[in-house]
């Protein structure tokens, strides 16, 4: 594996005592995207932040496309784009001129043709003269994105980057996100849209009370932890489900016209056949079947309310 981030230990106590990160260890590879989950107060921002040289970690080091972003600082932060949750720009200055400036902040000459391009995958072209104070929320969120990629960094962090967008804007980001996977650019993202995670990520982190609690290929994660779940929706409804079958892992809806059976995605046996076989000794017809997978929302959620009794623990 050819990591293009590594974090080793990273610790954070915040001045007011407080503990977000617990020695995080992770290391994301060149030109995936990496989706990082967690509930509120987790410590995604935290991190991010102290990838991005915002925030000093209170111990570990990071190396970002081979520099310490502590004793290399500038080219490490060179190499790294973020799109923060909120603007930080200069509301006078017109778009182009605010994008001119971040590309030289990162010591890049100045390329016109590169900052069109950015503007036009952004749709921002036709606004390229207005001043920043004068855009929608969605215009600025648009211009967040497009300082972030104007020095053409190796790494893209979006720090929750669809919270609050209309839905073109979200299929603009996701169709771009896409397209610089494609060129090559690692992205790591935090969402509090798991769908999104499930749609877009190679790989999914969960951090959980400041601790990385689980790293993970996303469908292996979905194999591994999902459930599978087989709906009969029966010729005449049920009053109860029958005794004999009550040890089987079966719900009746509450109009008693659909048994749900849930099963191990993974697990050699899913008990079906036996299933079928009992509610056909007992009298039971169905008209109708289907299966659904659980979603990784719902494996995030369980993994996380999981892992709650260890932490208080530890
Ligand atoms: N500057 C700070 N000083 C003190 N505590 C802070 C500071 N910044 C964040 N925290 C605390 O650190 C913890 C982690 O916050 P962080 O913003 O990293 O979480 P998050 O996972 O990004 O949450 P969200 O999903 O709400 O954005 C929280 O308890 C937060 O209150």
């Amino acid at each position: 594996m050819d990591p293009i981030l590594s974090i080793r230990g990273v610790g954070k106590t915040y001045a007011s005592g407080l503990t977000a990160l617990h020695s995080v260890d992770l290391e994301i590879r060149r030109g995936e995207i990496f989706a990082l989950l967690g509930p509120n107060g987790a410590g995604k921002t935290t991190l991010i932040s102290i990838v991005c040289g915002i925030v000093n970690p209170s111990s570990g080091t990071v190396i970002a496309d081979g520099h310490d972003i502590r004793r290399q600082w500038r080219q490490a932060r060179a190499r790294i784009g973020l799109v923060p949750q909120e603007l930080h720009t200069d509301a006078f200055e017109t778009v182009t001129a605010t994008l001119r400036l971040s590309r030289g902040l990162f010591g890049k000459p100045r390329d016109d043709a590169h900052i069109e391009r950015v503007l036009r995958a952004l749709s921002l072209w036709d606004k390229r003269d207005s001043k920043i104070m004068a855009l929608s929320g969605g215009m600025k969120r648009r211009v967040l994105i497009a300082k972030a990629l104007v020095h053409e960094p190796s790494i893209l962090f979006l720090d929750e980057p669809t919270a609050g967008v209309d839905v073109e804007l979200r299929q603009d980001m996701w169709r771009l996100v896409r397209e610089l996977r494609e060129q090559g650019t690692t992205i790591i993202l935090t969402t509090h849209y798991i769908e999104e995670a499930e749609e877009m990520a190679d790989r999914v982190g969960v951090i959980n009370h400041g601790r990385l609690v689980l790293v993970e290929e996303k469908t292996a994660l979905m194999r591994k932890l999902g459930r599978k779940q087989l709906s009969l929706h029966l010729q005449s409804p049920l009053p109860a489900i029958p005794p004999e079958l009550a040890g089987l892992p079966l719900e009746l809806s509450a109009d008693g016209s659909t048994l749900v059976y849930t099963f191990d995605a993974q697990g050699e046996r899913t008990g079906i056949a036996g299933l079928l076989r009992q509610l056909s000794a007992h009298g039971i017809d169905f008209k109708d079947l289907n299966t659904t997978e659980s979603s990784l929302e719902e494996i995030f959620v369980s993994l996380v309310r999981r892992r709650e009794p260890q932490e208080d623990a530890a």
